[in-house]
């Protein structure tokens, strides 16, 4: 079995650290738990063994009923500290999905936007969920079933070497051997199977996160019928793999019964003429025969364990994918980080998607005391030039810089507290608009009130019965377009940035409406450098200074 241990290694080495630090002491008690019962539970069928004999001398003395009740108190204890383990064990699993989903989400919003293009939130969260069982099964597996039987088959085997037979303990040890492997040889077999299901899991995951955000343009279209078809066969795919994945383990079934029978075949056929030549006694044999059933029990653990790891293994993968996608690498945050002049330098800035579209060698300086419009056909790379001041991603060649400052060298935090943008598709959470506009920030007032005038909304939001208590619906399609773009305008400017960046900001709106709105940032334009993409000539004053681009290889 081939495992990519440069993909799953760091995402379980941060977990598994946070978890070991997180839950240490609730490790410890189920350590001690798990060899307390262990020893109790190989005591209990010793201890019978030798009552046997002792009853076989024809002599029951008295004080046998003693060592009986010694024996019945083992058991009881060896239950109860195997019952404590395991509750103790499932504390602890809880403790793990804590730390794996905010270990992974905090991951997540370090990532780039083309992971967020790539990759849509069922299918995150399918990744995240199979990622946390598959961590939790192992974690749950190694301390609640391979621990125990470890340590069960280490001393299980020394009193079985010591008592009976040195050959006798060689055999099981055999098996046992014999057993693990061919459990690992199933998985090694029957892994490209599970791969494939949950690989075609994840592509029916993110089909469904795609079908949910169109839902009303496939009802529209009446496309509904078409895209469960779809979904259908997807999941046809997923359950085929399975049932493959699954057929192929039940054929060893067979291998695995046949190495059980030898085993006691073998064992057997050594030990009975002992008996018979009385070499050993009968509670010896007793005592084999529950050992043997111990034994097996471990060996079956762990090899059961080997399986649940290669499943987990597979399971795991999408979600060591996403931990290890590219993240924005970033230049340490400083806090010292200013704007002054706020003047922003595009030198010679070129950026090649995978495709070969995007910008080329563009050069411009944005200034205060007027409002800097980026124009050019369709495609041009108007939203791009947004995404690298955003440092979405970095110039494939040329600089940008503020007031001389190269961005490169600024954090995306740093760069953050002085910035704000109002993007073409606005996100409003389903929430008050005052939180849509304040969005986390400290909340004050008197700023949240001038944002909304200065976004030509306020006497909108007044008019409302509950004025910024008005909660907007999902997405925010309870308001019109245009007051999406104007609650998006005023939450940009809330906490009075340096820079702001306008990309087909006003689209939505009238023409008198966009006028109003470009006319209020004009009265802010010598506080705030304004850069705005636009479509529409009409918005533009005389003033205004106008970047003109075109697509690579043509001149604007
Ligand atoms: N993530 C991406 N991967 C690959 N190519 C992209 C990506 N985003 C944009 N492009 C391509 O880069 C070019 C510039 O796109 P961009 O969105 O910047 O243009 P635009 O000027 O903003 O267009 P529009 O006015 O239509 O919004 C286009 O040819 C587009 O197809």
């Amino acid at each position: 079995m081939k495992l990519d241990l440069a993909l799953v290694a760091p995402p379980l080495r941060t977990i598994l650290f946070h978890y070991l630090k997180t839950a240490r002491l609730v490790l410890l008690a189920v350590l001690a738990t798990t060899l307390l019962g262990t020893l109790a539970s190989i005591g209990a069928p010793y201890l019978f063994s030798r009552l046997i004999d002792q009853l076989s001398a024809a002599s029951v003395a008295s004080g046998l009923i003693w060592a009986f009740m010694a024996y019945a108190v083992l058991m009881g204890a060896a239950y109860a500290f195997q019952r404590m383990s395991s509750f103790l064990t499932f504390m602890t699993s809880e403790s793990l999905n804590f730390v794996t989903s905010t270990s992974f989400f905090a991951r997540l919003v370090e990532k780039t936007s083309s992971f967020f293009l790539d990759h849509n939130p069922a299918e995150i969260e399918n990744a995240q969920q199979k990622g946390e069982r598959a961590l939790n099964i192992v974690v749950q597996f190694a301390l609640a079933a391979v621990l125990p039987s470890v340590t069960q088959l280490i001393l299980a085997l020394g009193l079985l070497g010591t008592v009976l037979d040195f050959d006798i303990a060689l055999i099981v040890f055999g098996y046992g051997v014999v057993y693990v492997a061919l459990v690992a040889r199933a998985a090694s077999v029957t892994r490209p199977h599970l791969d494939e299901a949950i690989e075609q899991s994840q592509a029916s995951s993110r089909f469904v996160g795609n079908a949910i955000s169109s839902m009303d343009t496939l009802r529209q279209f009446q496309s509904a019928g078409w895209m469960i078809g779809q979904f259908t066969n997807r999941e046809r795919t997923v359950l085929e793999a399975f049932g493959r994945y699954a057929t192929t383990h039940v054929r060893y079934a067979f291998i695995f019964g046949l190495a059980l029978t030898v085993q006691f075949a073998i064992s057997l056929w050594l030990l009975v003429p002992r008996v018979a030549a009385g070499e050993l006694t009968v509670g010896d044999l007793v005592l084999f025969n529950t050992l043997l059933l111990q034994l097996n029990l471990p060996f079956q653990m762990m090899g059961q364990a080997i399986q649940q790891f290669a499943q987990s293994y597979s399971n795991f993968l999408p979600f060591a994918r996403m931990w290890q996608a590219d993240a924005h690498d970033d230049p340490e945050t400083t806090d010292t980080f200013a704007v002054s002049e706020g003047v922003i330098g595009f030198e010679d800035v070129s950026y090649l998607y995978p495709n070969g579209r995007g910008v080329s060698e563009i050069s411009f300086t944005a200034r205060r005391g007027t409002i800097t419009y980026i124009t050019g056909d369709t495609g041009a790379g108007k939203s791009t030039l947004f995404k690298l001041l955003l440092k979405d991603m970095r110039p494939t060649s040329g600089s940008i810089t503020v007031d001389g400052t190269d961005l490169g060298a600024v954090s995306r935090t740093d760069w953050f507290a002085h910035v704000a943008a109002v993007p073409q598709d606005i996100v409003l959470l389903n929430d008050t608009l005052a939180t849509n506009i304040v969005l986390g920030r400290p909340f004050d007032e008197a700023r949240l009130r001038r944002a909304a005038e200065r976004a030509a909304i306020l006497a909108f939001i007044e008019g409302l019965e509950a004025g910024f208590d008005t909660v907007v619906g999902e997405r925010g399609l309870k308001l019109s377009g245009g007051e999406r773009q104007r609650i998006a305008i005023a939450r940009a400017l809330y906490a009075d940035p340096a820079v702001v960046l306008l990309d087909e900001a006003s689209s939505a709106l009238d023409a008198e409406t966009e006028k109003d709105i470009m006319d209020q940032l004009r009265l802010i334009r010598d506080e705030v450098t304004i850069i705005a993409i636009t479509h529409r000539v009409s918005v533009i004053a005389p003033d205004d200074k106008v970047v003109r681009i075109g697509p690579i290889g043509t001149q604007p």
